[in-house]
């Protein structure tokens, strides 16, 4: 008969709620101190819309995974909807909705685990390619990263080679994903909820943002068609590579509905290009290799004794290399990429331990908070491989997310990282730079604040390992 109070939380002021306590930069952190004050589940007010936030695997387990019915939604942006006409991105729909459910559907069978190997032919050849490129133009190492993802996801997507960043796909790719992490700096979802936000003069979307706005939505259609009908017409031809898209259009063409299997199928694969967020994962790898030597030796001593020093890593040979797995789940955990996540919604009023979650909250799990658990994970700043070792150590899946809105391609993330790391171990010794008296930069990691986190970027030293492999580079060209 009473009614239950929402979630525990910072003090609220009248009207604006939290609003100006919203934290500016590296939200994680103010919200995983909020967190030990307030519990695992507290809840903000942000001009009356409630936003709760999950900080601990137990909670988010509750929440996301056996509750997953409720707390699946997204919340609307109108900035990305209305102004960017996202609307063919999947990921952003509605829980339940046909474009999430179908898309979904159609990027789960093309990236499900049991599909990834498929990929691996792809992801080796981009990989040997990005050796021989950094072999050759070190300084290059992020654009060379952030072209090999690419390359391999259009690749395995629309069976198109990519060479070079000018290629028009990648260019239309990465202009969307420009635009998308401009129009989506930290106070869109807010303006998003709170249409009032608008007023606030610093976010408040002008003529100038609106007409940056269309030209987005135009880069965003460009990358949605562009590489769709290149695999059309090459197929009409009969030339077509085999690609995920050349089957899903192939079989759209024998369904019931061809016109609408083939939207979806253009629209869902258009989505895959987002997975070019490993190459947050790869900075940080390499990032941890210099900041530990004692690390990174003994990781590729593991190499050197399972692979040998006379062929590179294979996907064979990822079982056999225990140390090096725990490394790349100790990466994802360190620094995750995506701190909180993206953000889901309630699509009804429920309770959680006696407390109201109102349908429409904007609900986040605080990643960062759960990895960086020190019940879970001792130590949890330090970058220790060895926790993972241990079978008990629970695995760093929140890096992916939650529930039913768990990232679909996380085995072909994984499978790249992996095969970018294997191959950095087995070919270059990765340490700090040097200052000009030649001693060695203390390196920090030290994160980026955006939705999607790098760490600010840092510089290296890459050496060849051994002249066998420094040939086989050369060797490997395209
Ligand atoms: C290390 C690499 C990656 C990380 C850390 C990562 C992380 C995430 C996270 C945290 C989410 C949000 C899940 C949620 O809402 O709870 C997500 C969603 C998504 N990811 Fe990934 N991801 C990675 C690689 C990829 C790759 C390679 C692809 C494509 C091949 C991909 C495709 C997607 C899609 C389509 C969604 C939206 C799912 C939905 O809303 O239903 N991701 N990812």
């Amino acid at each position: 008969s009473k009614p239950l109070p929402l979630p525990p939380g910072p003090q609220r002021q009248p009207i604006i709620g939290n609003l100006l306590d919203m934290p500016r930069a590296h939200p994680w952190l103010t919200y995983a101190r909020w967190g030990q004050e307030y519990g695992d589940v507290f809840s903000l007010d942000l001009m009356g819309k409630t936003m709760v936030i999950v900080g601990s695997s137990r909670a988010a387990t509750d929440i996301f995974e056996k509750h997953s019915t409720v707390y699946s939604d997204r919340p609307h942006s109108v900035m990305l909807m209305d102004l960017m006409k996202y609307d063919w991105n999947f990921g952003l729909h509605s829980y339940g909705s046909d474009v999430w459910r179908d898309g979904r559907r159609v990027f789960q069978q093309a990236f499900g685990p049991s599909l990834t190997p498929k990929y691996h032919p792809i992801i080796l050849r981009e990989t040997r390619t990005l050796l021989r490129r950094i072999s050759f133009d070190l300084a290059g190492l992020n654009n060379y990263l952030r072209l090999a993802y690419g390359a391999m996801i259009i690749d395995a997507v629309y069976g198109i080679r990519v060479h070079d960043r000018n290629n028009r796909y990648i260019r239309d790719a990465e202009l969307q994903a420009e635009g998308f992490s401009t129009a989506n700096v930290p106070g869109d979802f807010l303006v998003a909820q709170l249409p009032l936000l608008k007023y606030v003069p610093s976010w408040f979307p002008g003529a100038a943002f609106k007409r940056r706005a269309a030209q987005w939505q135009q880069y965003g259609v460009d990358m949605v068609n562009n590489a769709f009908e290149k695999v059309k017409d090459t197929m009409a031809q009969g030339e077509a590579n085999s690609s995920i898209v050349a089957e899903l259009i192939a079989r759209a063409a024998e369904s019931e509905r061809p016109e609408e299997e083939e939207d979806t199928a253009k629209n869902a694969m258009a989505v895959a290009y987002g997975g070019q967020i490993t190459l947050s994962a790869t900075q940080v790898f390499i990032l941890a290799m210099a900041m530990h030597p004692d690390i990174r030796k003994r990781a590729q001593a593991e190499i050197d004794s399972v692979v040998g020093t006379d062929r590179f890593p294979d996907f064979p040979d990822r079982p056999n290399l225990p140390y090096l797995n725990a490394i790349i789940k100790e990466t994802l955990r360190w620094q995750p990429a995506l701190p909180i996540g993206i953000p889901h919604a309630s699509s009804t009023d429920s309770i959680h331990n006696g407390h109201f979650i109102p349908k429409g909250s904007v609900v986040i799990g605080n990643t960062w908070s759960i990895l960086h658990d020190p019940r879970v994970y001792a130590n949890p700043d330090e970058f220790k491989p060895e926790r993972f070792l241990d079978a008990e150590t629970r695995a760093p899946d929140a890096a992916f997310g939650y529930g039913r809105r768990i990232c679909p391609g996380r085995w072909f993330g994984e499978a790249a990282l992996y095969s970018v790391a294997s191959h950095i171990l087995a070919a270059y010794t990765v340490e700090p730079p040097l200052d000009s008296d030649g001693q060695e930069i203390e390196l920090t990691a030290e994160m980026t604040s955006g939705v999607v986190s790098y760490p600010v970027p840092y510089s290296c030293r890459m050496t060849p390992r051994s002249e066998v492999l420094k040939a086989m580079i050369a060797e490997d060209a395209e």
